[in-house]
């Protein structure tokens, strides 16, 4: 079985690449969705997507993964992130590992979005690289799980 990644997005991330422009770039949703797939088959991983603007629906999905046996998580949590215990409870009760991205550096920016409900349980944290960060997240569960480039584990 390839190792499989679920990439969460979460509330307004649907409005990526016209949403302020300034802050998150012009990169679409879609755009980054079909990079980081082809990038997860390339290293040999499979990469299932899912974005909704409802917590609950979130949290569905998470618990969805430990069902398929999904071997890591990468989430953009969106404005949840500074607010929803009950995403990181999903996150905690589905034991599933997790990558946390922002695509702006949330501490450059107003002080409740230095706040985040997750980052002390995920297993890394990756803000402010714009949506490169979704592609350094995909490169980094591949060396953690020990495939593609040479099986190098981190
Ligand atoms: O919706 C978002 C996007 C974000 O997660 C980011 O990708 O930079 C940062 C959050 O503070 C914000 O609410």
């Amino acid at each position: 079985m390839p190792k499989s990644i679920l990439l969460l997005n979460g509330p307004n991330l649907n409005l990526l690449g016209t949403r302020e422009p300034t802050l998150y770039g012009s990169t679409t949703l879609p755009s980054v969705i079909t990079s980081a797939t082809a990038q997860a088959a390339s290293l040999s991983m499979t990469l299932t997507a899912f974005q909704s603007n409802h917590e609950g629906a979130l949290i569905d999905r998470i618990h969805a993964a430990r069902d398929e046996h999904v071997d890591f998580i990468i989430i953009n949590p969106g404005g949840l992130t500074h607010t929803s215990v009950a995403l990181r409870d999903a996150l905690l009760g589905v034991d599933i590992p997790f990558v946390e991205v922002h695509v702006s550096n949330v501490h450059a920016r107003e002080e409740f979005r230095r706040t985040s409900y997750l980052s002390d349980k995920a297993v890394a944290v990756i803000a402010g690289c714009g949506v490169f960060g979704y592609e350094a997240a995909v490169a980094f569960v591949a060396r953690r799980l020990g495939v593609g480039e040479k099986g190098a584990r981190l």
